[in-house]
């Protein structure tokens, strides 16, 4: 039964391709020939927004010259048609796509280091640029008035109707199955939080410069498109003004979603067309759609989030409605029953965390101050402190978002003190933040895997979820309130099998019931998943029962070290904490 639910789930989107083909082929015949025109421009416009949606959706990087690639890819379709270059439309097709993306990495270089109006200033203005250099040169072909040969089989524009809606099935597989890979999961988590995405092993600038890169194809595409149904293309089609429309309406309609791109191209097309049958000038569209863009912006939510999330309330009630209270509780206890492979370490075995003379200095400020600590292999220490004592300092230094530490960090015995964040995880170092930093846009599932960094098999998945008290795989992330969050953030760090695993006020947001059971649980992690932990945390209840060992920070220095229960006892300890409002002893 599962097996058969796990082959419809990939045969799925293949079968939706099939019957999108045949669809399209029977459009291309009953339509009549002007809505075939302009239906091959909605196919056109389509793919461009498929690309926006890849940025700006699910990247969350503003890109205002997605008609410039276009422009590319047409300029690339044309110069190849003159050339009369091997291979044919298809091939010039393939080349203006692959042309687009890679200017695409190039404006993508940009985005590294500049965000919001900044980055919509760089990238208006390459679409502007552009557009005066195509003004001033022409596409090739232009002047002599050379038309673009379309493939033999698909030369009138009933076939090549039917040969755009080709191109945008596998353009529309692609985006799916890229979206549902790694690659998707690192634009969505990129576009939440860059120090989270780092803090997993992925590196950032790799994931905004392949979203550049597959959305500005997208858009060489959609141009060698446009050339192929007009035949001779003309700057007025690529121009920055429309490329600022088509961003409004990506946003708007919520793109990265496909069934929404799709009507994104629909509205492309109708609102003009409707402007011009009722005789008010076609520029009026781009009023249209301006108004459109500002009560998208204002609601913070799109059309397509709008009614999905609509599906999923009623689904959620539904299903609420069907549910037996009795067994959710089985199934935790359960949990607690599965077998753990104890195998005692040395006391003399070496540490998997090695920190020495650590030093962070703020301007005058001196965070960390020579602070040494030793973590032995699954061992649990607690690292607690005031308010200010230097905590989450310490971890941005260990985990590599502070290099200008000083002092040294080994993992394993090796150095990694000049090492980045991404490559310190990699490496076995992981670490959570005190702030939510789970990407709402993913699955449960697709976030773990995301994180772990490695193959899972579904049982392994459902068991480590189930063990630290996670809603299902498929649940969606945005309808997980944060304290669960925190837990599927833990649970996706330990499948990732880290040497160490630093966890940043992991229980913040949880009721007191949930504090309780998550200690419990901790306490299993290091022989379940062979990890060291090092926990921050600031109810000393919780301190108390889990960690074997505690370091204690003040001012930035170690105030006391050692075995958990001496060290809460120590004088010096006890005075640090006097009247620190947020302590419960
Ligand atoms: N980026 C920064 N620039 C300047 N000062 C900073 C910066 N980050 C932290 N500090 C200062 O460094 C000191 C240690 O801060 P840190 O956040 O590490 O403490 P903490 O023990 O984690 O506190 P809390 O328990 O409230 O999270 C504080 O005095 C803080 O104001």
């Amino acid at each position: 039964m599962l097996l058969a639910n796990r082959s419809l789930r990939v045969a799925l989107p293949f079968v939706v391709a099939v019957l999108a083909l045949g669809v399209g082929w029977a459009l291309s015949v009953g339509l009549s020939g002007y809505v075939v025109y302009l239906a091959i421009s909605m196919v056109t416009a389509t793919i461009a927004i498929l690309g926006l949606g890849i940025v700006t959706g699910s990247a969350g990087i503003i890109a205002l010259c997605q008609l410039t690639f276009g422009a590319i890819g047409a300029w690339i379709v044309s110069w190849l048609n003159v050339s009369h270059a091997p291979g044919g439309f298809i091939v010039w097709l393939v080349a203006g796509g692959i042309g687009a993306g890679i200017a695409g990495v190039i404006i993508g270089l940009p985005a590294l280091r500049l965000r919001g109006v900044n980055l919509a200033v760089v990238t208006l203005g390459f679409a502007a640029a552009f557009d005066v250099l195509l003004v001033q040169t022409q596409f090739p072909g232009q002047a002599d008035g050379a038309q673009i040969e379309r493939p033999a089989m698909f030369s009138s524009d009933r076939q090549f109707f039917f040969f755009a809606i080709i191109v945008l099935v596998i353009c529309a597989l692609g985006v799916f199955l890229l979206q549902r890979s790694r690659i998707g999961s690192s634009w969505k988590a990129v576009a939440f939080s860059e120090r989270g995405t780092a803090a997993v092993g992925q590196s950032v600038s790799a994931a905004k410069l392949s979203a550049f890169a597959v959305s500005a194809a997208l858009g060489g595409i959609s141009g060698g498109l446009l050339a192929g149904q007009v035949g001779i293309p003309y700057a007025s089609s690529f121009t920055p003004i429309q490329s600022l429309a088509l961003y409004i309406l990506a946003i708007m309609s919520g793109a990265y979603l496909i069934d929404m791109a799709i009507f994104g191209g629909i509205l492309w097309v109708l609102v003009p067309e409707l402007l011009k049958r009722w005789g008010v000038p076609q520029d009026w569209g781009f009023v249209v759609f301006g108004v459109l863009g500002i009560q998208a912006l204002t609601s913070g939510s799109n059309l397509g989030e709008a009614i999905r999330a609509g599906i999923r309330k009623r689904a959620k009630r539904r299903k609420a409605e069907a549910v037996d209270p009795g067994s959710v509780t089985t199934s935790v206890l359960d949990v607690f029953a599965v077998p753990e492979a104890e195998e005692p370490i040395p006391a003399d075995a070496p540490p998997v965390l090695e920190v020495r003379g650590l030093g962070v200095q703020f301007g005058a400020l001196k965070a960390l101050d020579d602070v040494s600590l030793r973590v032995r292999p699954r061992s649990i220490m607690g690292l607690i402190g005031p308010n200010g004592a230097g905590k989450s300092t310490f971890v941005d230094a260990v985990s590599g978002f502070l290099p200008q530490h000083t002092g040294a960090v080994e993992l394993d015995g090796t150095d990694i003190s000049r090492l980045s964040p991404v490559s310190r995880a990699r490496r076995g170092l992981r670490r959570t933040f005190q702030q939510d930093r789970v990407p709402p846009q993913l699955t449960v599932e697709a976030y773990v895997r995301f994180v772990a960094r490695r193959a899972l098999d579904r049982d392994e998945l459902a068991d480590a979820l189930a063990f630290l008290g996670c809603p299902p795989p498929e649940e969606q992330l945005a309808n997980v309130d944060v304290g669960t969050r925190r837990l599927i953030e833990v649970a996706a760090a330990v499948l990732s099998g880290p040497r160490v695993l630093i966890l940043d006020e992991p229980a913040a947001g949880l009721s007191h019931e949930e504090h309780l059971q998550f200690g419990q649980r901790l306490t299993r992690i290091p022989s379940r998943f062979d990890t060291a932990i090092v926990i921050i945390e600031h109810d000393l209840d919780l301190v108390r029962t889990v960690c074997t060992e505690l370091t204690v920070l003040d001012f930035g220095r170690v105030l006391a070290q050692g075995e958990a229960g001496a060290v809460l006892e120590d004088p010096a300890v006890v005075a640090a904490y006097m009247g620190d409002a947020e302590v419960t002893q």
